[in-house]
């Protein structure tokens, strides 16, 4: 192994699982190796400042994430301009980019992926100047987030008992304008995606043509709510109705809604916005995955 300080970042309430099983794991398996072991809890407050300076501190050389997608995408924002290599041992309660890189259920297979050699070079959007790994959204979707977390009940039912009210009280379908490299498109949606890859956490294939290395990102448009076609993102195929979904493939954009919309990146409620500026990073994120992906 070319490393020898490792600095793990554990989020203790993601997914509201415990995580002693994953931190003596890990642990266990650099001792082995005479490799440093650094832990980092988050707190919700100031954790990518005290990130950076543990890294600083302790000379980490690789860096590995156990969280949900929010936690993932605060690690590589403070480890983008770091060189530095991101190892995920996913423990959220959708956790989004980790199935779209295959990741395996157990935890020994998570931590050779994690502490292994075999990497992507991921590209890194960056949405009104926030970074986005795996996927946002403008409307139905962002207001499911919202609401879940302002309701009590967490993980994955807690967002199945929002889902109801939330489209009882949606104002969809929004008008978007779309301007990319391309041209300029109007639509009308009730959700619209910037994807970097393929899959949302449910494992629903909603861009089926979408590479995370590619140096391009989808804008996937909503055109409605289709019960058909939603099964068919879950069952992994692939020939959407472009009634349904309108993808338009981009290297950078701007979108335009006339009213305010809800806004989420890679899991994160955003707030109401009325424009996003798109763009992809000139730095990629190196992340350690599995030999097959
Ligand atoms: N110690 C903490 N206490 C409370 N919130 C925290 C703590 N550490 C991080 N957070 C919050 O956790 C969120 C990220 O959670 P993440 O997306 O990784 O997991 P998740 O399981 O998907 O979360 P959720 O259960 O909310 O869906 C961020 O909003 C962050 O502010």
């Amino acid at each position: 192994m070319n490393f020898k300080e490792v600095l793990l970042v554990v989020n203790p309430i993601a997914g509201h699982t415990d995580k002693k099983k994953i931190i003596s794991g890990i642990q266990e398996y650099l001792e082995k190796s005479k490799i440093n072991f650094h832990l980092y809890s988050t707190t919700g407050e100031n954790d990518r400042e005290n990130i950076k300076a543990r890294i600083q501190d302790h000379e980490i050389d690789r860096v590995l994430v156990a969280g949900g997608d929010g936690t993932i995408n605060l690690v590589a924002d403070a480890i983008k301009d770091l060189n530095l290599t991101l190892g995920i041992l996913p423990a959220g309660s959708a956790n989004g980019l980790a199935k779209n890189f295959n990741i395996p259920e157990e935890l020994d297979m998570q931590i050779n992926a994690a502490l292994g050699s075999n990497f992507i070079d991921l590209d890194v959007l960056c949405l009104n100047n926030i970074i986005c790994l795996h996927l946002s959204d403008l409307g139905i979707n962002a207001e499911l987030i919202k609401n879940y977390d302002s309701s009590a009940i967490r993980g994955k039912f807690g967002y199945l008992i929002q889902s109801i009210p939330t489209l009882m009280q949606s104002e969809y379908p929004f008008d978007f304008t779309i301007e990319t490299e391309k041209g300029k498109t109007n639509a009308q949606a009730v959700l619209l995606g910037i994807a970097n890859a393929k899959k949302y956490g449910t494992g629903a294939n909603v861009n089926p043509q979408g590479v995370p290395n590619d140096g391009v990102f989808e804008i996937l448009i909503f055109k409605k709510l289709s019960l058909g076609e939603i099964l068919k993102t879950l069952r992994n195929e692939t020939d959407l109705d472009p009634d349904f979904v309108e993808t338009i493939p981009a290297k950078q954009a701007k979108v335009f809604s006339k009213k305010p919309v809800a806004f989420q990146i890679d899991g994160e409620y955003i707030g109401k916005v009325t424009e996003i500026d798109i763009k992809i990073l000139p730095e990629k994120l190196r992340i350690a995955i599995p030999e097959s992906i």
